[in-house]
């Protein structure tokens, strides 16, 4: 029997807000089962990219990385912010230790075709270094991936922390029985964006469609529910969106997508 693996990725209005993320990773710690954790950090890059004169380019949830953009990147999610997590679990007792993409070859990707959109030096990942995550998995170590990837050309590229996540997912699936964790600010995908209590229990691919067509779902959720059926259509176990305690047992108030 495959030993049970959580991926867990948090938002971005989780990393922002101390307290939130400290109660985060209090809890993330106490997992006592092999564990990786996923960050992104989009907003703190908007943050710094204003005040660099910069503007922020996003298509359908995705930035449009030019050099610039990408320099930012790497210095706000490989640098500040994965830092900042991997030092707060240490003083959690969880022996976390900081991965980009480029890191022990973990994840590499190519940067993503011009069509009618050019997204600059954006990865879509091609393989995941199972064996080397395993390997730090056994040493009782809990990876800490940030939004980059690189060409193994000597390119970094910025790759959607929800994409790493289940990418992620996917390829450690092959060793472990894994479950893919969304983490917000919210309990779950909601019903009515307006009632924060309207949390569907259960979407399949055809209510998905369903919450689409009706304009229920938008923005960064529509990218983020892509990747959870991707991931359960290749070899994820189960996936859940849902806010901080998600992966706690007594825990069910939370979306569970099923194919
Ligand atoms: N039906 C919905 N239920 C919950 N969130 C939704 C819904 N539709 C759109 N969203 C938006 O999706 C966001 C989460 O996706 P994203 O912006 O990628 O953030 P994160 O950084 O948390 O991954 C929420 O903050 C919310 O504003
Ligand atoms: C290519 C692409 O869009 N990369 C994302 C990576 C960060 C991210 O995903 O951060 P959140 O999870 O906090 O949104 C970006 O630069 O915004």
């Amino acid at each position: 029997m495959k030993q049970q693996l959580s991926i867990i990725k948090i938002g971005g209005n989780i990393i922002e807000n101390e307290s939130e993320l400290f109660k985060f990773l209090d809890l993330f710690s106490k997992i006592d089962r092999p564990k990786i954790f996923v960050h992104g950090g989009g907003k703190k890059a908007n943050q710094v990219l204003e005040k660099m004169g910069i503007a922020t380019k996003m298509v359908n949830g995705r930035r449009i990385t030019d050099a610039e953009s990408l320099d930012v990147a790497v210095m706000v999610y490989g640098g500040l912010t994965n830092k900042k997590i991997v030092s707060k679990l240490q003083s959690l007792q969880c022996n976390a230790i900081g991965m980009s993409g480029a890191d022990g070859n973990s994840i590499h990707a190519h940067k993503r075709p011009v069509t009618d959109i050019d997204y600059g030096f954006a990865g879509d990942v091609d393989g995941v270094n199972t064996n080397l995550i395993s390997n730090l998995l056994k040493l009782e170590l809990s990876p800490v991936f940030c939004a980059l990837t690189h060409d193994q050309k000597g390119q970094l590229l910025n790759t959607n922390a929800d994409t790493i996540a289940s990418e992620l997912a996917i390829g450690m699936s092959t060793t472990f029985e894994t479950t893919l964790y969304y983490c917000f600010e919210l309990n779950g995908v909601l019903q009515n964006f307006q009632d924060k209590n309207s949390v569907i229990k259960k979407i399949d691919s055809n209510s998905y469609e369903s919450l689409i067509s009706e304009g229920s779902i938008a923005n960064g959720m529509l990218p983020k529910m892509q990747n959870c059926f991707h991931a359960l259509k290749n070899g994820v176990k189960e996936v859940r969106i849902g806010n901080l305690g998600l992966f706690e047992k007594e825990n069910t108030n939370y979306t569970t997508l099923v194919l």
